[in-house]
């Protein structure tokens, strides 16, 4: 029987539903089926699975596991592309091969910093950088595009990364320049829609960078939160994670003072060494229970680490001033 022109009024004709209960028959149980499942579940929590971070701290908050999709959003200029670059290289040093396209820069200056990040130095020599180059046979590809390239075009490279070559996670920098026209929800929809297609077929987690709406009458200290991401209201809501990066920039501006010997406050200095350089705000994890804020440090070589910092709560709701 076709279902695809199911009329609604044939839900009243019981022979039918009773063919359709049929066929739902074997996904339906009582309760006491799961007793197991469920005394192991209060024993053992819930067991995380997926990608990890390169940040121990967030081996049993985070994971990105196969068939999901991640939004990765933040203001202009807060790292975006700076921390996936590093968690790219990650997955990849643990075995899962990465497929990087990034739009808004050229592949040499995503390879710069991300041999900067491996090397944790902004000067690395020629060796390590020829070793680093090599070593991205099978673990890094990249997508040589620039400015927007047509929705299509975009999925075609996914398919090819992930079927041809085996890439295991695929950055996608940015949704901006995706070739969907500007505004219009449902193309964006319908694109996010086979991102999560396309990562469940072929168990893969998709990586996409999505700015955020230009804070009105707010400054860069405000913290985003999911509700902020520019694009369609489903986009969050389809997707498996939404991360906010969040790079703290009265920090950073602060610790420019101090390098330039001016003068500062008891405040000033307490908010240098207390508060970390950058935040990465798990703003939605639908297969795992931890929603908040981890701090991490800006390190030499444009690396990010753990820092002293552990991680904090903030409301679930997201979106506050720093
Ligand atoms: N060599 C460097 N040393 C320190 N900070 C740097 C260096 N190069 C870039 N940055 C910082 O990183 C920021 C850009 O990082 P990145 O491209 O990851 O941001 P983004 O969030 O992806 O930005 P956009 O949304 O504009 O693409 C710059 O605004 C700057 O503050």
């Amino acid at each position: 029987m076709n279902f695809q022109g199911f009329d609604e009024h044939k839900y009243n004709d019981r022979s039918l539903l009773a063919f359709l209960g049929q066929q739902e028959s074997q996904n339906i149980a009582w309760g006491d089926a799961y007793t197991t499942e469920l005394l192991d579940y209060f024993r053992d929590g819930q067991v995380l699975t997926g990608a990890k971070l390169p940040w121990s701290k967030t081996h049993d908050l985070i994971r990105f596991r196969p068939g999901e999709v991640t939004v990765h959003s933040g203001m202009n200029g807060h790292r975006k592309s700076m921390v996936c670059g590093q968690i790219m290289e990650w997955f990849a040093l643990w075995g899962e091969p990465c497929g990087i396209m990034s739009f808004e820069m050229p592949i040499r200056d995503t390879q710069k910093r991300m041999c900067q990040q491996a090397a944790g130095s902004y000067h690395p020599g020629p060796g390590f950088i020829r070793d680093w180059s090599q070593w991205n046979h099978q673990n890094l590809a990249y997508f040589d595009k620039l400015d927007t390239v047509p929705s299509g075009r975009v999925l075609g490279a996914v398919y090819f990364m992930a079927e041809a070559m085996g890439c295991k996670h695929i950055l996608i920098d940015s949704l901006t320049k995706c070739g969907l026209p500007y505004g219009e929800r449902g193309a964006e929809k319908e694109f996010i829609d086979a991102l999560c297609a396309t990562a469940k077929a072929f168990q893969i987690h998709i990586h996409l960078i999505c700015h955020v709406r230009k804070p009105e009458k707010r400054g860069e200290e405000y913290v985003p939160g999911k509700f902020d991401v520019r694009g369609a209201g489903e986009l969050t809501d389809l997707v498996h994670n939404v991360i906010i990066h969040w790079a703290d920039k009265k920090k950073l501006a602060l610790q420019q003072l101090r390098k330039a010997n001016k003068p500062l406050s008891p405040q000033d200095m307490d908010y240098i060494e207390k508060r970390p350089d950058q935040r990465f705000v798990v703003a939605k994890q639908r297969n795992g229970e931890f929603e908040g804020v981890i701090g991490l440090a800006f390190g030499e070589g444009l690396q990010f680490n753990e820092g002293r910092q552990l991680p904090f709560e903030i409301p679930r709701s997201g979106g506050q001033a720093a």
